[in-house]
Parts: C-alpha cells; structure tokens; sequence
C-alpha cells in the first residue's frame, strides 16, 4: 500500500510521520536542534541543522521501515514560519536563519510601518512585527551589507528542504503570507513592497500553491536512502496552516489551539477579513481559503526554558508529575511567558517574564504548574480577543502540539479557556496536514475534504470545562491580565538599564 511522509520542521525539532493511504500512521521519526542565541533578543538556527535532522529522520525510517523504499510514493512539509533563510547563487546558505521568535527588528519595524502606513495593513492583512520577514530582510541589509550583497533567494524553512530534496526552489501561499511582501488578496509578491525595500523580485521565490508539486526527490538521495520509487514533492504549507488542515479547521466553529515552541489560536477564515493588525491573517493551505490567529512567543518554549533551568535532567512528565495535586492558581503564585517579548495581544518585545507571588510554601510542583497556567492565560488572551473580534464563540478547541500530550495541560485548557477541548487520535497536526498534502497531490483522493475525512480523526475522550475550576480561573485571570501592564514600565527600563551598560 502507498506510503506518503509529512515532514514537520518545527522550532525544537523535525518530526517525520509516514502513512499509509488509508491514514494510519506507519512510523513516527523525530530529531531534535537547537536554538542559537548568541545575543539576548536574537534567536537563530543553521539551515544545515534541518538537513541533518531530515537526513536522521530519512535513514532511520529506511532502516525501521521494510518496505519504505518501495512503498514511499509523496512527501510534503509544515514549517515554522516566518524565519529568513538567506542563499547565494549556488544555494549554499550563507547567513543563520533568523528565527519568528527573534526579536532584534524593533527598529525595522517603526521603518516599515512609517514608509507603508496604510498601505502594509492594505496589502498584507497584517502589521509590521519582528518576527515577520521583512523587517529581518531590512536587519541584514543595515548590519550585513557585504552579506546582503551577494542574497540570491530567500526562502522559509521548509522550502529549504524541498530545495535539498529537489534542487527546485519554489513558497507557497501560507508561508509567503507571513512575510510581509504578499499581496495576500490578490495571490502575488507585492512589487510595491518589495520595490519600497530594495528587494528584488529575482531574489523571491516562484510562488505556487501548498498542493502543488514542486518537484521530484533526487536521484542521489533516493540512492542514499535506499527509495527505489519515484517519490513527488509537495510545496506544504505554513506549520500553523498545515495543522489547521490536518485537524480539519473547515468552519469557525471550532478553533485550533497549539502549544509548541510558540503558542497558537487559530481559526478558519471563508474569505479575506480586515483584524486591522489585531490578529495576525494569512492564506490557508486549502487553496482560495485564509485563517486568522494570535500568538504567544514561548508557550512550550518557556516550560523548556523553565525544565532546562530548575529541573535539569528531568523530563516533561517528570516534571509535571505531580502538578495535578496544586489546586488551580499554585497557591497564588502567578507567571507571565513574556520570556522572548510577546505578539497577541501586547506586541512587545521589549516586555520580559516574571514570577508574581512567590512565599516561603511555594515548591517546584507549584512552579511548574504556575508556569503552565501563565501560558495559558497568554493563549486566552488570544482566544478572547479572537472570540470578541469576530464576534463568535469557540464552539470546541483542538489541541495540538507538545503541550497536547499532557492530560493536565488539556484540562487546564479547558478550564481556563471554558471550552470542550479535544485531540486527534494522530499526536502531530502540522505533520498530518503535510501528509494529507501528499495524499492528495499524489492523486490518492480527488478533493480535500475526502483526504480530510479519511486522515482526521478526533480521539473519543475530550477534556470538558469543571465549573469550580472554572469560576477560580476566571478571577486568577482577572488579576493575572493586569500583571502586563503593572510590569511592562519596569520591563522596558530594566532591558534599556542592560543595553547601556
Ligand atoms: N510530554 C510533554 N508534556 C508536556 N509538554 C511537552 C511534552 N513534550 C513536549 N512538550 C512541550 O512541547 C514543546 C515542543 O512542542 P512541538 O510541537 O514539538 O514544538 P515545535 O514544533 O515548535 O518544535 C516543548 O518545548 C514542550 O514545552
Ligand atoms: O511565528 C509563528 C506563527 O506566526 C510560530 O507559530 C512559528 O510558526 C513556529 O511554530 P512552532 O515551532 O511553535 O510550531
């Protein structure tokens, strides 16, 4: 039976999930990287760290696998978005890419949005952000002319490993969208933009859509990896965009929520909508189609930070094993994930994380549960001011990412958020979007929503809201929105008292 993989490159690691064409996963293979940052504020990761990670990925399914190599017919991606890929003329990179939860562009963005004005929202949907990729393009321009001077493409991540797989270099839609250099009505790099920024047209990708093929997996590698089919590439989608197709976000009814290296609410958007810049907008995977979504900077990347520092050597269910016997609000103890700045709904990069209510009683346990319960009241920032500007409620939640593997983040969830909260049977949203990509480029189903209904599957048992639990979080969350603005003045003094000295 055909195989097709889904290749999710996200922030942490590659994940490669292989199915078969009835939708049941074959094998799971994942690599982890790092994240460089050499300065505070910069965030950045080698392309070569991915083709490693997908070299692992793609050996290890060969070896786990029998009959990988005869069976593999279709590979796509999802991938983290945003993060500027930068290639000489022989595609060779030549500069880290600088990653969506890099923060250095503050300066770039007041740029931007003083040379645009209007116009940005008009063309873009969206508003100027540091993590978007214009203001990156700008950074290098000003700090790396010599660089800058010899950029032949750039590219998103995910469209470098379709280019390594290839040897073609294509975007798509979803990803192009969170560039800033979209028109994202009109399905088409923005001349004017790129015109305003010294980006020349040649240096931009050929813009195709999530579904279209873009090529065939090289000879070398199919050699290499021991693949005697011919294996068709897809162009996949933006991580967020891919998720929201792989747990089926076709109506606004239900919203997507995932809580990876950065934290997401998204919902499906029929047709272009005007947020002015509230909520970020970009193209859907489904082609014609859009979604619209807030972002918390480090969800999972802030219990990362917080494990890696006061848990060392523990693991994720280590160290939330006994979170569950804190009652929720950790005995007041209150934190804010501001650790990298904040998008949705502060747009800060200068605000800075804290800990508020610290006493004598308070252990890890109420640490590690604290740390939980800050991410998501950050995501319900982003679920509420959602909720209000689209004037509709979330009938039922989908949770994805990292985060969705633990019981107790899924009830927080539905606690705080007062919503059913539900999983897929498959654990990886962005993977399975890319798989389904592949499943129905390959011309295994004729629509979408064929692939969507043999491919998504919600697991039986969902986390529904308690009622105590959600009478205590809504008063905790009352207290914990004001932590923003109580801090943000000493936040922004205190980065300004670090940058002077
Ligand atoms: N077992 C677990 N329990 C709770 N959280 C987890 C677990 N495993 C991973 N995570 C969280 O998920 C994050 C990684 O999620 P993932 O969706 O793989 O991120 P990304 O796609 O950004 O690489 C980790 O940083 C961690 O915070
Ligand atoms: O910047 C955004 C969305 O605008 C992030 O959501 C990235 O797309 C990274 O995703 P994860 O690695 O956290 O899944």
């Amino acid at each position: 039976m055909p195989y097709v993989l889904g290749i999710d490159l996200g922030t942490s690691s590659l994940k490669g999930i292989l199915m078969n064409e009835k939708g049941e996963v074959i094998k799971t293979k994942s690599a982890t990287y790092p994240i460089d940052t050499p300065k505070q504020g910069f965030s950045e990761q080698r392309p070569e760290y991915w083709v490693v990670a997908l070299e692992n990925v793609l050996t290890g399914l060969s070896v786990d696998v029998a009959d990988f190599g005869d069976e593999l017919i279709g590979i796509s991606f999802s991938g983290q978005m945003h993060s500027l890929v930068v290639l000489d003329k022989n595609n060779t990179p030549i500069y880290p890419a600088i990653l969506w939860n890099d923060v250095r562009t503050t300066k770039q963005c007041q740029e931007i949005t003083e040379r645009l004005g209007d116009r940005l929202l008009e063309i873009t949907k969206n508003i100027a952000l540091e993590g978007f990729t214009l203001p990156k393009i700008l950074w290098l321009q000003e700090n790396e002319p010599e660089i800058w001077k010899k950029v032949a493409q750039i590219m998103l991540p995910k469209d470098y490993l379709g280019l390594w797989l290839t040897g073609k270099s294509h975007t798509e839609y979803s990803d192009a969208a969170g560039t800033l250099l979209l028109d994202i009505e009109n399905h088409r790099w923005s001349k004017e933009i790129a015109d305003a920024f010294g980006v020349d047209r040649s240096i931009l990708p050929d813009l195709v859509e999530s579904t279209d093929q873009i090529g065939v997996l090289k000879e070398e590698l199919k050699a290499r990896f021991k693949i005697n089919t011919d294996v068709k590439i897809f162009a996949g989608g933006a991580d967020n965009a891919a998720a929201a197709l792989g747990v089926g976000l076709i109506n606004e009814d239900m919203g997507l929520i995932s809580m990876g290296t950065s934290g997401v609410v998204s919902s499906y958007e029929p047709k272009i909508a005007d947020y002015k810049g509230k909520l970020h907008f970009f193209n859907h995977t489904i082609p014609g189609k859009y979604y619209s979504m807030g972002v918390t900077l480090a969800a999972g990347n802030s219990l990362n930070w917080f494990k890696e520092t006061f848990g060392k050597g523990l693991t994720f269910n280590e160290l939330l094993a006994d979170v569950y016997t804190v009652e929720p609000g950790s005995n007041g103890l209150l934190f804010t994930p501001y650790i990298v700045g904040e998008r949705t709904p502060h747009f800060d990069s200068n605000i800075r994380g804290s800990f508020l209510g610290i006493s004598a009683h308070h252990q890890l346990k109420h640490f590690s549960r604290s740390v939980l319960e800050g991410i998501t009241f950050s995501l319900r920032d982003s679920k509420d001011m959602m909720e209000k500007t689209k004037g509709k409620k979330f009938q039922k939640l989908i949770s994805v990412g990292g985060g969705a593997q633990n019981p107790d983040i899924m009830q927080m969830q539905a606690d705080i958020f007062n919503c059913e909260m539900v999983r897929l049977t498959v654990e990886q949203g962005p993977g399975l979007g890319a798989c389904m990509i592949a499943a129905y480029g390959c011309g295994l189903y004729t629509t979408l929503e064929e692939v969507t209904k043999v491919f998504v599957h919600y697991k039986e048992a969902t986390f529904l809201p308690k009622p105590d639990h959600v009478k205590k979080y809504n008063t905790i969350y009352g207290i914990w929105k004001d932590i923003y603005g109580a801090t943000a003045d000493i936040s922004h003094r205190l980065i300004n008292s670090n940058e002077e000295e």
